[in-house]
């Protein structure tokens, strides 16, 4: 799938993309319903040969049976063909939305912090369903639809040229109606689905804080938030609802028009003997089976508006800008620590926001622990960032082991390195998914020691279900210290050349913080530890503190140099840092 500018393509074109793997499907269902179109088309012609039987005093046993035989097989390919069709246009809305979340998957994060979760998970559950009637209504009705208009005007023309000629202004007029609709079926839709995706982003943005909502009261604001977007989405689909059924009614309209208009004109041609009774019933049984192929092109291109807004807002999603698709497989990690270096580099989170880094320079060698220090909003969590290519600096250079990060391969960079943020992060699932998240590998006796030095081990035995127990969206089931401790252990499991832990600012109790710092400790001894620090015992225990301010490395040391060498981080290590459990 290609990843850039993929908005700028026609709705059609990116339609076809996702149809062409099931191009053979989608042609056998449109034969299939050509046939039955055949089968109804022919029904005319039997009714007419009925009739100069009847009138002819011949036998009408022969119609008779073809007639049924034609019922029956129409009824019966038009039941398979539309099974096909259905079929290929949920495959159709399942490629779809692979692709999508693939691409989600690999959205980057600064791409990821313009959007909102909610409205992106619209896209890709309710936008998709929306092509499910493109592709039949619209790519196969007009095909079929299209190819049946024509074949029964044909046959209106064999019957007789001056009824068709009749039939055609009228059926004209209408198109001229209706593609003056049309546009705004694709503004309301459009307009429909934003508001879906409002919806999304207001109802997750209230589920993902549920806690503090309830305790902020805010619950009725927060209602009438997500109930405002879905009224939006309600008042503009009941507008594209209106446009359409105009559009439906005036092409059933000009039918009902067509066959008064054919009656009283080929009335009077059977008067004047221009024609004959039956050719007059022949053609007004073709007026009558036009209004079906005239529905359906009608319906394909009003859903085709629908479909094209949904494919609008899919191919936004597509633009929006991605890493390249990981075509490595993630390899183990070598065992030797990591250094890190920083050159001089400048950084902002966006165009329109302020500098957050402004030349941050500093050398960490392969193994120990390194503090970082400062204010908050200093820019420590981004430097990981950066380090992790969440970002990508604008002026400078990253090295790990030497080499720029841009140089590293994706995967294999990020295998290199484990991440424990500082709001520790546990997704919903078993306790067991969640440590062997960034390393599946890893065996049963390494997450025995990991549970073991992060402290889990009392916890898994006192879980119902041990490893296997359920910890709930975002981990709700654990307290704040279990979860951090469990977002360690992950990052350990991983055995990283580079551990980058942004510290917790809670608490822990004692207990527990003396022994991941003890874990810490033990890590650092085998590869590079990199911590954001905010406890005294972290900083009295680094090999070196990096003292950032405003985006500036001001001072590099230990904790004895830096108490009398800088201002800042004597009144840091005197004010901010937690001691309580040092
Ligand atoms: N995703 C983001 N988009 C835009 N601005 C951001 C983003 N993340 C952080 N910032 C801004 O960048 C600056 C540095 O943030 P950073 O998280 O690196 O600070 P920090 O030193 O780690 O602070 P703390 O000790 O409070 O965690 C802050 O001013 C913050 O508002």
């Amino acid at each position: 799938m290609s990843t850039a500018a993929t908005s700028d393509r026609p709705a059609w074109r990116v339609l076809l993309e996702y149809v062409r793997p099931h191009r053979g499907a989608l042609l056998l269902g449109a034969v299939l319903s050509l046939m039955t179109g055949a089968t109804g088309l022919a029904l005319p012609l039997v009714a007419k040969g009925l009739i100069d039987d009847l009138s002819a005093d011949r036998s009408i046993g022969g119609a008779l049976l073809l007639m049924s035989m034609l019922i029956v097989a129409n009824a019966g390919i038009g039941a398979l063909g539309g099974y096909v069709l259905q079929r290929t246009a949920e495959s159709v809305v399942l490629a779809a939305r692979r692709a999508l979340t693939s691409y989600l998957l690999r959205l980057r994060i600064a791409a990821l912090d313009r959007t909102e979760p909610g409205d992106l998970m619209a896209r890709v559950t309710s936008d998709t369903t929306l092509l499910r009637e493109v592709t039949t209504d619209s790519l196969v009705g007009l095909g079929t639809g299209g190819l049946t208009l024509v074949a029964t005007l044909v046959m209106m023309g064999l019957v007789d040229p001056a009824l068709l000629a009749v039939t055609l202004v009228v059926v004209l007029g209408a198109g001229c109606v209706i593609g003056l609709i049309v546009p705004r079926i694709n503004r309301a839709s459009k307009q429909a689905q934003a508001s879906v995706g409002l919806m999304g982003a207001a109802l997750e943005r209230v589920l993902g804080a549920l806690r503090t909502v309830k305790a902020s009261g805010a619950e009725g604001r927060e209602e009438r938030a997500v109930h405002a977007a879905a009224e939006e989405s309600w008042r503009q689909s009941v507008r594209a609802a209106k446009w359409s059924a105009l559009a439906g009614n005036t092409a059933g309209l000009s039918m009902q028009v067509a066959f008064i208009t054919v009656l009283a004109f080929g009335g009077a041609r059977v008067a004047t003997g221009a024609i004959d009774v039956g050719t007059l019933v022949a053609f007004l049984l073709y007026v009558f089976y036009l209004m079906s192929p005239i529905q359906q092109v009608v319906r394909a291109v009003t859903q085709y508006q629908v479909g094209a807004a949904a494919i609008a807002r899919i191919e936004e999603t597509r633009a929006l800008p991605a890493e390249p698709p990981a075509r490595v497989r993630r390899p183990a990690p070598a065992a030797g620590p990591a250094s890190v270096t920083f050159e001089d580099v400048r950084f902002r989170y966006a165009d329109d926001l302020p500098q957050v880094h402004h030349g941050v320079s500093f050398t960490v060698p392969p193994q120990g622990m390194t503090a970082f220090v400062g204010p908050s909003g200093a820019g420590k969590t981004t430097v990981f960032s950066l380090i992790e290519r969440f970002y990508e600096p604008s002026k400078g250079r990253i090295l790990l082991d030497g080499t720029d990060v841009r140089e590293w391969p994706l995967p294999e960079l990020r295998a290199a390195i484990g991440y424990v943020e500082q709001d520790a992060p546990v997704l919903s699932g078993t306790l067991r998914e969640n440590l062997l998240f960034g390393a599946l590998e890893a065996t049963e006796a390494e997450l025995r020691d990991v549970l073991a030095t992060t402290r889990l081990a009392s916890l898994v035995d006192r879980l119902p279900e041990g490893l296997d127990t359920l910890v709930g969206h975002r981990g709700t089931k654990l307290s704040g210290g279990e979860r951090q401790r469990v977002a360690i252990a992950r990052a350990l499991l991983r055995r990283p050349r580079l551990l980058l832990l942004d510290e917790a600012t809670s608490q822990l109790d004692a207990v527990n913080e003396a022994a991941l710092r003890d874990t810490v400790a033990d890590a650092a001894r085998g590869t590079t530890v990199l911590v954001v620090a905010h406890r005294l015992s972290t900083v009295t225990r680094a090999e070196r503190i990096v003292v950032m301010d405003a985006g500036r490395v001001r001072a590099v040391g230990t904790h004895r140099e830096l108490l009398t060498a800088d201002p800042l981080y004597a009144e840091l290590a005197t004010t901010q840092f937690l001691t309580s459990a040092a």
